[in-house]
């Protein structure tokens, strides 16, 4: 069980640490980019149930939306009411049926591709977080989490369009267990991570391989700098899924950087650069 021991090194973590922290840099970023409060869409889905905990122990100026579409299962809709109801949020949320925005784009766009279309649902809930925090003067809270954005396991400029990424320095099983620390019900700290772009779709399913596996790959590549092969070896898996694991961080680099600037001067506004301290 050497995939075991190794997450096992990666829960044993602080959270109470991690979470005041995390609490603590919310509400800070909120002040110093001179907003009133964060907006976040809550699927009801760990990673969104754990950063909607923590935005509300930062601020009390935050508001909530649920965007359902026909592939969002009831269930999910259950939990992120009962995150409502733990963090007493009645009056600071609001459901909105993605459905018909879908059908406008769908006239435009003729297609069945359950890939294109899931990604247009994940970018009409970022239009709709985005107008409603040019509304309230609020920011949009992001919810990924490390192990998606380093897979690149997100929809680019949709649920990757965000201001601020509380917990995207915790691996997805980590955020299970901070889920737990912060107390919320175990069916949705343990519930299969899902898109639910498409009905029936799973993170594992899609990705082919267990987040069990994902995350002891990713913690022993990113944080240990291992080699593929020794990986393979010391997980006791087949060296092609540490393959398959190590390209995708490679061919996603695009969704985590500005895009590229092609340099034509010395002061190419790329992503290094920064408005001049001696203008300050
Ligand atoms: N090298 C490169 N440099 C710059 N841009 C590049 C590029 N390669 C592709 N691109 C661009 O990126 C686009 C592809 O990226 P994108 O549109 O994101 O599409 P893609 O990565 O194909 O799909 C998104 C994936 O994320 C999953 N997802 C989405 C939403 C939420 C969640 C979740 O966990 O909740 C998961 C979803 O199930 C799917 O597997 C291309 O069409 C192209 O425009
Ligand atoms: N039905 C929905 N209503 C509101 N926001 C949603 C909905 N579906 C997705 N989102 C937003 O998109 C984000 C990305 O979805 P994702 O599935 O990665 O997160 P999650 O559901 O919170 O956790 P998990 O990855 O474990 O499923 C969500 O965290 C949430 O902010
Ligand atoms: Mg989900």
């Amino acid at each position: 069980m050497r995939v075991q021991s190794v997450l096992q090194e990666l829960k044993d973590v602080n959270y109470s640490v991690i979470s005041e922290y995390i609490i603590r840099r919310i509400s800070e970023y909120i002040t110093e980019s001179g907003k009133n409060g964060g907006i976040i869409g809550l699927s009801g889905g760990i990673d969104s149930s754990v950063t909607t905990v923590l935005l509300s122990k930062a601020t009390q100026n935050y508001f909530i939306l649920l965007m359902p579409s026909s592939s969002t299962p009831q269930k999910d809709m259950e939990d992120a009411k009962k995150i409502i109801n733990m963090i007493g949020a009645n009056n600071k949320y609001k459901i909105i049926n993605i459905d018909p925005i879908l059908e406008s784009f769908k006239n435009e766009i003729k297609t069945n591709d359950k890939l294109v279309l899931g990604n247009i649902k994940a970018r009409i809930r970022m239009i709709l977080l985005y107008a409603y925090a040019q509304i309230m003067n609020y920011l949009v809270i992001g919810t990924g989490d490390k192990s998606e954005l380093l897979l690149g396991y997100f929809t680019k400029y949709g649920d990757g369009g965000v201001d601020i990424l509380p917990i995207g320095d915790l691996y997805k099983t980590q955020v299970r267990e901070l889920g737990r620390y912060l107390g919320l019900p175990e069916d949705i700290v343990t519930k299969p991570s899902s898109p639910a772009l498409w009905e029936g779709q799973t993170a594992e399913g899609e990705l082919g391989v267990s987040y069990d596996i994902i995350d002891a790959v990713l913690y022993l590549r990113v944080e240990k700098m291992m080699d593929i092969e020794s990986i393979a070896k010391e997980l006791q898996i087949d060296t092609e899924i540490v393959h398959k694991i190590d390209r995708m961080i490679k061919t996603s680099q695009h969704k985590r950087l500005p895009p590229e600037i092609f340099r034509l001067s010395g002061r190419a506004i790329n992503s290094d650069w920064r408005y001049p301290r001696e203008w300050i």
